[in-house]
Formats: structure tokens, sequence, C-alpha cells
């Protein structure tokens, strides 16, 4: 995401500036750049103005420098301009998932002690939970090199002083709930919103809580909680097999006062991921990864513990797709096997090659990962329909990218996205870029390949990955493309344009 190429006077300003508020912070190249996440080459290339730099890449030097580097004035808009049709080439790195870690941060709620969460994506979804936690007045303190967070929650939470509106703009603040069940007898919480996907319910919230002694009633805006004490052994049965849903209940039956059984529960990777770092705080939990978990509760969790956030399948599989769509070779590092095992079998039924390390384990010791190469192939429609299934079928998240994907590929391929009313249409903008996709109902696409890509100015979609998706598209298309108010993407990839630049990309960035 490159800011400021066009004039060399400006980067070396900002270099300028960035060398003497190191200086003062009496910071040497390579501890900003650990602090970076970079080499200390590149602080030195940025610190000449030899390199450009994305306004993400400055606001998180300011943060790494507690300085405030440039005053940007009001709220702007960001825009991308893409020139497409270049191959890319060398290794990206998977990073760990927004939505394990916006589950973590619920579930650290839980914890007396203190939680270290290692390795969290610096996304917006993550720092609008942790605005509504510090808000009710946790401790969360990011590490020097910013990369873990420390949370610590006080003995008593100021609901009353939630951040309303970060709460708002995320559907994961609906996580709060199980885990405040067990620590306060009434409460309120702002109602969920997040993406545009059309109505997504929170009733199975409702329901699965229940039998922990929850009672809610919504009330302009709010959700009025009321909570009844229950304790001895619970079987919950879950109406739908949902991840935040599953988590909601593993959270509230981590503090029951009994074992709580919980049935049709979601084994995806996310609740993996809570319940490893349940394991960590005592909890005993078995059946983890299958949709039958038995959860032993303890009624008072403190503990000290670190977990490293585990990679997301999600980026994973966007990054590949780039190489498939640019017909690119890359080595797609860290990928978590597990969670991409289907979407690797249905690219290979089109005819993607690729090749696969031997498997390593993941930092939190349990997740186990491997490295995609992708080769340059001949993409085929498949013969079925592409559709997501809860896991171990292929992710929902997954499925957009099928859409670009099998836009490249030769012959009608039918992408069935049963899941939400209002996902796929977002896909339709593809058609701007060459694509032949029409929308044959809220849930059905029909793409019919391959497209001869060009290039087009689109606004992005307010669905995350659509927005990617479209994003990907425009590294395909030959010439020149923008993609405009891309802020959305930022919601769940953390720092995407830069990264895919450091592949060979042509993307800059541009504001109003
Ligand atoms: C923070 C987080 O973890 N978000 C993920 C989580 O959201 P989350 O768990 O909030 O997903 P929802 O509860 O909105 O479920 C998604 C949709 O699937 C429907 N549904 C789900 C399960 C089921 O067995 N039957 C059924 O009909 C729901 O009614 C809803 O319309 O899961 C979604 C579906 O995998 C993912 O897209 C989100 O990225
Ligand atoms: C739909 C998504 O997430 P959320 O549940 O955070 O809206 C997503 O990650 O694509």
């Amino acid at each position: 995401m490159t800011i400021l190429d066009d004039a060399p006077q400006h980067l070396a300003q900002v270099g300028t500036l960035i060398r003497s508020a190191r200086q003062n912070q009496g910071l040497t190249q390579s501890q900003l750049a650990e602090r970076l996440g970079t080499s200390q080459s590149a602080v030195h290339r940025i610190e000449q103005g030899a390199q450009n730099i994305s306004l993400d890449m400055v606001t998180r030097i300011s943060e790494a420098l507690s300085a405030e580097l440039i005053t940007l004035g009001g709220p702007k808009h960001s825009h991308l301009r893409v020139t497409g049709g270049r191959k890319l080439s060398g290794s990206i790195r998977v990073n760990s998932s927004k939505n394990a870690a916006v589950a973590l941060l619920c579930a650290s709620l839980l914890n007396r002690g203190r939680t270290t969460l290692r390795d969290v994506a610096r996304i917006v979804e993550v720092d609008r939970i942790v605005a509504v936690l510090t808000s009710i007045g946790v401790q969360a303190t990011w590490s020097p090199n910013g990369r873990d967070l420390e949370i610590v929650r006080p003995d008593r939470l100021d609901l009353a002083a939630i951040d309303a509106d970060a709460a708002r703009r995320t559907r994961s603040i609906i996580m709060f709930l199980g885990p405040l069940l067990g620590l306060e007898d009434e409460f309120a919480l702002p109602y969920a919103g997040g993406c545009d996907l059309g109505t997504r319910t929170v009733e199975p919230h409702m329901i699965a809580l229940r039998p922990f002694g929850l009672h809610v009633s919504a009330a302009s805006g709010f959700y009025d909680a009321r909570v009844a004490s229950s304790s001895g052994d619970l079987t919950v049965v879950l109406t739908e097999r949902g991840d935040t849903v599953t988590e909601n209940a593993i959270m509230a039956a981590a503090r029951h006062d009994g074992v709580t059984t919980i049935r049709n529960a979601s084994p995806n990777y996310m609740v993996q991921d809570l319940c490893f770092y349940l394991e960590l705080l005592g909890v005993r939990i078995e059946g983890i990864g299958t949709t039958t978990l038995r959860v032993h509760g303890v009624t008072e969790i403190d503990a000290d513990v670190e977990y490293a956030v585990s990679e997301d399948p999600v980026e994973a599989m966007s990054l590949l797709t780039a190489g498939i769509v640019t017909g690119s070779e890359i080595t797609v590092e860290r990928a978590p096997i597990e969670f991409l095992e289907i979407e690797l079998t249905t690219l290979t039924e089109m005819g993607l090659r690729y090749t696969l390390s031997e498997e390593y384990v993941a930092r939190n010791r349990r997740t186990r990962l491997v490295d995609i190469t992708v080769h340059p192939s001949e993409l085929v429609a498949p013969l079925g329909t592409i559709h997501p299934m809860p896991f171990p079928g292929l992710n929902i998240d997954n499925l957009p990218f099928f859409t670009v994907i099998a836009a490249c590929a030769t012959g009608s391929t039918l992408i069935h996205d049963w899941v939400y009313d209002g996902r796929a249409i977002h896909l339709t903008d593809l058609t701007r870029l060459g694509a032949n996709v029409r929308l044959l109902d809220a849930h059905r696409l029909d793409v019919t390949g391959p497209t001869h890509w060009s290039g087009a100015e689109i606004s992005c979609p307010p669905a995350l990955r659509p927005a990617v998706v479209i994003l990907l598209a425009m590294l395909a298309a030959k010439g020149t493309s923008v993609l405009r108010n891309v802020d959305i993407i930022a919601r769940g990839y953390e720092q995407l344009a830069d990264r895919l630049i450091e592949l060979g990309a042509q993307i800059e960035t541009f504001r109003d």
C-alpha cells in the first residue's frame, strides 16, 4: 500500500521525522524494526526516504514510538489504485485469525489472572473488542513489538461505561454474554452489528444460554440480560452448529458449577482455539474438534497464562487465491491444513497444481501447519456445486474466493451460499471487471469462465470477504483499476495491500 510515491521529498521528510522520533526514544534501528515486526534494513530505507510506506505503516511506527508523526486531518476514506496483470512471486506468511482473536478476547473476561495472547493480528475487529474491554475497566496492553496483548480484568467491571459505538460495529460483542453471565446478575449489552451480509439471528445464542439461567429482553438498542442462578450438570443442544454460539455456550460452561455437555457444537478452528486457551486456564474439555463437548466448569478461574492465537484459514485461502488468479507461483506459509483440506481437494478437482511442505506445529502447539506452493495451472469448472458446510466442510468464509477462482476456470460453476442472504450479491461486482457472474437468486451464483479481465473503478462492497475478492480480481485484470473506500478490509486483514506489494503486486493507496 504505497503513499507519497510520486513525491520523494515527502518520503525523505517522513523518514527524517521517523529517525528523530526514534532517536528521541533512544532506540536503535534494529529495536524499532523488532517493534514493527520488520527488518533493520527496512527501517534504514524508510528513514532514508528510499521506501514507499503506507499510512498503516506510518500509524504503526507512530504507535511503536509513542509519537504522532503525521496529522492527517479529518476522517478520510482510503482507496486503492491497482495495476493488474502482473505475476506475483515469493512467500507470504499467514497471520493469526480474526475469529479466534475475538473469541479469546471475550474469553479473557473469565480469568481473574493475566492472559497474554501472542501473535494477535493488528486488525480493526480486534481494536473494536479491545476498545469495548478497556471501556468497562479491563487493562489491555500491547507489548512493545505490537504483537502480544496482555489482558487483566478488574474485580468489578464497569458495564455502564461500555463503548456502545465500538460494540455496535461488531457482531462479536454477542460473545460477551457467555462470560458475563457468570459474573453479573444483570447487565445490558448493545445490539451486535458487523458486515452487511443480510439478517443474522442471535436467537440460537439465547436458546443456548437459557439453561445457564440467562434471560434476555431486547429494548431500545440494548439486550437487557438477567441471570438466575443455575448449577449442576447440564445438557445444551444447539439449534444451529454456529461458531460464535458454540463459543458462547463453552464460555458459559467454563465457570458453571457442573459438567456441561454441548451437542451439535461447531468443531471449527476458532472454537478449537478457545478450548485450547480454556484448558490452560484449568477447564477440562472433552471432545475438542468434535460436535459433542463436555466442559468441566471451574467456578473460580485465576491463572496467568500465555496463548498463541492460531493461523487464519480464511487469510490462507485469500492469499492462495491471489496466486491462483494471477497465474503465479507463490508460497503461502503457515497454513492451518486441517481447515483447508476440502478447499484444496476442490481446487485439485479444478486442475490446480500445488505442493505441500511437511507438516509442522503452530505456536499454540496444537494446530498443524504446512507451507502451500501454488503453481500456474489451467483451471476447469468443477463437476458439482461449490457450497459451504459447517466444519469439516468447505468454510463459508472461504466460499467467496471460489467465485473469482471459478471466473478464471473454463466452464460454468454454480456457487451456492445457503448461509448468508446478502453476501452473494456483492460478488456480482466482478462483472465490472469482465467476469461472467450471474446472480440466480439471493443464494446462488453462476460463474462462467475463463474471464478476459479488464480494469475498472469499483466501490468496495460493504462486506469483508467480497471486498477482498474484488481486490484480488483487480490483481488479475490487466490495466488500472481503482477500489474505493477500502477501509473495511482492515477489519479482518493486517496490511493486506502492503503484503501483496511484497509479492510483486502494484498497488497504491490514495485518500480523498
Ligand atoms: C466472529 C466469528 O467467528 N464469525 C464467524 C462465525 O459467525 P457467527 O457464529 O456469528 O455466524 P452466524 O451465527 O451469523 O451464522 C452464520 C449464518 O449461518 C446460519 N447457520 C449457521 C450454522 C448452522 O448450523 N445453520 C445455520 O443456518 C445462521 O443462521 C446464520 O445466518 O461463523 C460464520 C459462519 O461460519 C462466519 O461467517 C463468521 O466469520
Ligand atoms: C462474516 C465474517 O465475520 P464476522 O462474523 O466477524 O462478521 C467474516 O469473517 O467473513
